[in-house]
């Protein structure tokens, strides 16, 4: 089951830089325009509680500048349901919230949540929006997928991820180990399996090489790299390195 593994780039953190300053630049729109051209396979966007990054009117001249399916990332709210609804992207992603945090620390809840996203997740659905759940890779969290009727689940690599940056040999294994498992259990329950949060060009290979995965999301650190060599660079060598791997 080796298909091509889709790329979504995250934008996110082109809307970071330019809300350093308040002003319209550097424009996300711009960022997914690069992505088009370049031959990404998507564009995921993080319409955060605290609009800390992407915007509400973002998201609207993303759908207007590119065919590119867009994935909005977002909490299981009334607010986000109803603004996901109006701008109809190809794909939802349901992800854990906290206003304090720097980053989405863990993943989705799906099991101890479950009447809470029930709702929203199929709602989504019945309007044609195919929903993801932003999880850990446990057999708990992919059945909970299983009940809610998600096609979909991305793993949170964070954990892998850290893992890496710590030097952790064993933990990176048994973090990478622990993916391959739920991705193929995944496949088995008839849920595509997606992955991504802090992949860069070091890590991305083995995660890639799971044959199961059909979806890498990657931002941030294509982002900081499109700062020495340009976004059309940066998601190039990313595509490169997840090719190699299959
Ligand atoms: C859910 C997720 O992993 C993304 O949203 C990504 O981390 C970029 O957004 P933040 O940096 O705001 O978490
Ligand atoms: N869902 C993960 C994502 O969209 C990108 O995460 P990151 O590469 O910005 O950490």
């Amino acid at each position: 089951m080796s298909e091509r593994l889709r790329l979504g780039v995250n934008i996110d953190h082109v809307a970071t830089i330019r809300n350093a300053r308040g002003g319209d630049h550097p424009d996300p729109v711009r960022a997914a325009e690069i992505v088009a051209a370049v031959g990404g396979d998507g564009i995921t966007a993080h319409l955060r509680e605290d609009r800390r990054h992407i915007r509400d009117d973002d998201l609207k001249r993303i759908r207007a500048a590119t065919d590119l399916p867009l994935n909005l990332e977002m909490a299981a709210t009334e607010e986000m349901l109803a603004i996901a609804l109006a701008h109809q992207p190809h794909a939802a992603c349901i992800v854990p919230e906290k206003r304090e945090e720097r980053t989405t620390e863990g993943g989705l809840d799906a099991a101890g949540l479950h009447n809470q996203l029930a709702p929203i997740v199929w709602r989504l659905a019945d309007n044609g929006i195919r929903v993801s759940l932003f999880i850990e890779a446990s057999e708990r969290q992919l059945e909970a997928a299983e009940r809610l009727r998600a096609p979909v689940v991305e793993f949170h690599t964070g954990e892998y991820a850290h893992a890496g940056l710590d030097g952790d040999r064993d933990r990176e294994a048994k973090e990478l180990d622990r993916i391959a498992a739920m991705s193929r259990l995944a496949r088995e329950m008839g849920i595509e399996p997606h992955a991504g949060h802090g992949l860069t060009y070091d890590n991305v290979k083995p995660i890639a090489a799971i044959p199961e995965l059909a979806e890498l999301n990657i931002g941030h650190y294509l982002v900081g790299e499109a700062v020495f060599v340009g976004l059309e660079a940066a998601v190039r060598r990313m595509r490169q390195l997840m090719d190699e791997a299959r």
